[in-house]
């Protein structure tokens, strides 16, 4: 990531009743990277993401993409060289899918045909089925109305993606497939990406450099997740980030924790030792003919298994995952030992509380 896509050069922007929105803005987005701008409401996102395409103007200072001053381009031509997707996905009423997808297509000369072949194209790139193209923005739900937004946005093939909120009117289940995506859109198509958003946890899972905006559009900090997590530059970035920051921090370390063995039962009630001799415990791992995990028994139930009910497992952690998987895997499971699978979800082993805790505390002092 040498070159910088988008540079702010001491930007400001005072409406005309006198609000900064924007203080002194120095900032730069390397190429290919994704990039947020998160804060609370009012502190300015908007309107800097929206300074990038000239949607507005600096009161005073630079910006650039591509190293020249976008005051230089001309307002269309720079806007139809970045697509843009906003929070209630803008798609214009009366036109179809196909039709809004092939708005800017068109507007740059490529034959009706060719733009529809390429929504097309772009309603599978996005996860959504062909046969919606024909269909008006109300006959799609709200979470297939953003994809069409980021279809829409990538019809040009533009290298610089900007997004304003594109994910906060859907549900929390459907927000995470779209968040799954663009990550996943992001590795594929290499487009430098700006995204707004409000959530830290957002921007915590979506940036490659997050930009924490603070009140009066100040730049409180501009660093990778991990570093704002760890490190918050003041008092201000602390309180945003949140009560678990420590706890979230966990997301970036990995370490090799021993495996433990547990005892197993499988439907017949024939029991096995699996990851090496299983400690004392009263729990007992119940697992499938393919040796994958289904829930915990006590030892009393063990021998009954059949008719007894056993309690669900917590979550499961990848050797080679984050702390913070093995730590959440051993706290939501019901004996208090993380169960490990391999990449076909089959029983590894379990892991330890205390090595868990162990392993957090070498990662904590290899960092001193
Ligand atoms: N056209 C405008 N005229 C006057 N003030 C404006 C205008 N647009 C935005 N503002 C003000 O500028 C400040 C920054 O607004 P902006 O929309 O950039 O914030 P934001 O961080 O994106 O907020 P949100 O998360 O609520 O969308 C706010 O105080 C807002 O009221």
């Amino acid at each position: 990531m040498g070159n910088h896509a988008i540079s702010f050069r001491e930007v400001r922007k005072t409406y005309p009743d006198g609000t900064t929105a924007v203080d002194d803005l120095t900032l730069d987005v390397p190429e290919g990277s994704l990039t947020v701008f998160v804060g609370p409401s009012g502190c300015g996102k908007t309107t800097s993401l929206r300074m990038i395409n000239r949607m507005v103007e600096p009161t005073a200072g630079t910006v650039e993409v591509n190293g020249q001053d976008v005051s230089t381009v001309p307002e269309a031509q720079l806007r139809r060289s970045m697509g843009y997707v906003m929070q209630a996905s803008g798609l214009l009423p009366h036109r179809t899918v196909v039709e809004n997808i092939s708005t800017v297509p068109r507007l740059l000369g490529q034959s009706k045909r060719a733009a529809r072949e390429r929504a097309e194209e772009l309603l599978e790139t996005i996860g959504l089925d062909r046969g919606l193209g024909g269909r008006y923005p109300s006959q799609l739900s709200g979470g297939q109305q953003q994809r069409v937004g980021v279809a829409r946005a990538l019809a040009a093939d533009p290298p610089v993606l900007l997004m304003d909120e594109p994910f906060s009117a859907v549900d929390p289940v459907v927000r995470a497939d779209l968040q799954r995506e663009l990550l996943d859109l992001k590795q594929r198509l290499n487009k430098t990406i700006v995204f707004v958003t409000h959530d830290m946890d957002e921007a915590v899972l979506l940036g490659d450099r997050v930009a924490v905006f603070a009140r009066g559009g100040r730049l409180a900090q501009y660093a990778s997740p991990e570093k704002i997590l760890r490190e918050p530059a003041d008092q201000f970035v602390s309180d945003f980030v949140g009560r678990d920051r420590g706890f979230r921090a966990l997301s970036f370390d990995t370490h090799d924790i021993p495996l433990s063995g547990v005892l197993t039962v499988d439907g017949q009630g024939h029991t096995a030792e699996v990851g090496g001799p299983a400690g004392v415990t009263d729990w007992v791992l119940e697992v499938n003919s393919a040796g994958q995990p289904v829930g915990w028994v006590t030892s009393t139930q063990s021998a009954e298994i059949t008719d007894q009910a056993h309690r669900v497992g917590g979550s499961l952690h990848h050797p080679g995952g984050s702390l913070r998987s093995a730590l959440d895997a051993a706290l939501s499971s019901p004996s208090g030992l993380a169960v490990a699978v391999d990449d076909d979800g089959r029983l590894l082993g379990v892991l330890r509380p205390q090595d868990v805790l162990e392993a957090i505390d070498k990662v904590r002092e290899s960092r001193q």
